[in-house]
């Protein structure tokens, strides 16, 4: 099993180059990414994907009678290095376990570059596993977090307000082979974890860490803009776009969207990401039971058209 990840910072130094390296070529506006290093070096430039990351494989190893190796796109440990590792150890095939969970550019085709990008002749074939957004094993761990944030909060009439990463619209107009499908499996994702509470209130679906060049637009509203408008008594934020505490949890929810509702007066918790609960870790062992998937079109979700940096 190759768990591939994203990639974060283990100190100051490390921030900007691992910045550069997400950036590379994308149109990252230079302001931008000197905001988002602040986010990290808030942090001691440490990012906590990476002790998620560590502590989720920890949780796997017992479960799954296979060798458990990590491998990340933007920093140390390195796909490539990660890869040229399995082969000397005589691994052929490996099941790929992204850490991202839906359908997208960011969050799937471009783990299939990854992917392309690490393998090598002789090397290993790696078999990248479905999206698992709406598996049941996801879905009944968020819903057991958000039903400890109802309860840390005290009060079930809180409105739970779901959210993920913004991208691109153009982006998700693509995604998937029909389109629309990064903001589709989210909706059905939110929707089975209401019900597995037992809830018939209406819910939303918000974005946040938008990035970017201003004049591209990107889904909102966000989250913090959101949180200005709802009508609602207490709110439980519900990261349902990422699957362990990223710097996007901890800085844009934690930190900023906590900072709205103290401003607002409005009571809010947040729920814990997948993490290592024990339902999302038997997933996996599900997961790599199932069949071989078929690869997605090579039309899908395609990368966005890059232009020059305005
Ligand atoms: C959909 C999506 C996910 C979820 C799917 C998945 O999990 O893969 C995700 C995850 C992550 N994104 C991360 C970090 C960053 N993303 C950036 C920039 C961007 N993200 C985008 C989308 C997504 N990103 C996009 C369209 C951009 C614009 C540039 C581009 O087209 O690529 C930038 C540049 C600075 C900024 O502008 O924010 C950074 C630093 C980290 C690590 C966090 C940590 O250290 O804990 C993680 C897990
Ligand atoms: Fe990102």
């Amino acid at each position: 099993m190759l768990v591939l990840s994203f990639g974060g910072p283990e100190g100051p130094d490390d921030v900007m180059p691992f910045l550069e390296n997400v950036v590379r070529g994308r149109g990252v506006p230079r302001e931008r990414l000197l905001e988002v290093a602040e986010h990290y070096q808030s942090f001691g430039g440490v990012s906590p994907i990476n002790q998620q990351n560590r502590d989720l494989i920890e949780a796997l190893r017992p479960v799954l009678d296979v060798p458990v190796y990590w491998g990340n796109r933007n920093w140390h440990p390195f796909g490539e290095d990660t890869v040229r590792q399995m082969h000397a150890d005589g691994v052929r095939k490996a099941a790929v376990f992204a850490t991202s969970a839906f359908a997208g550019y960011s969050s799937c085709r471009q783990y299939y570059e990854d992917i392309k990008r690490i393998s090598f002749e002789g090397g290993p074939e790696l078999i990248k596993m479905r999206h698992y957004g709406e598996h049941p094993g996801f879905v009944a761990a968020m819903a057991d977090h958000t039903r400890a944030a109802l309860e840390r909060l005290g009060r079930d009439d809180a409105r739970l307000v779901f959210t993920a990463h913004s991208i691109p619209v153009t982006m998700a107009e693509t995604a998937g082979p029909e389109g629309g499908l990064y903001e589709a499996q989210l909706r059905r994702s939110a929707e089975l974890v209401s019900r597995a509470l037992g809830r018939t209130e209406p819910w939303d679906l918000v974005w946040q860490s938008r990035s970017g060049p201003p004049q591209v637009p990107w889904l909102e509203p966000d989250v913090c803009d959101h949180l200005r408008k709802i009508e609602a008594p207490a709110v439980v934020l519900v990261p349902i776009g990422f699957v362990s505490d990223h710097m996007e949890v901890v800085y844009d929810l934690d930190t900023e969207a906590r900072a709205v509702a103290a401003e607002l007066g409005l009571p809010m918790e947040r729920a814990a990401t997948a993490g290592t609960h024990p339902r999302f870790v038997e997933m996996v062992r599900e997961l790599m039971e199932e069949p071989e998937p078929v690869p997605c079109p090579l039309t899908c979700c395609p990368p966005p058209k890059r232009r020059p940096q305005a």
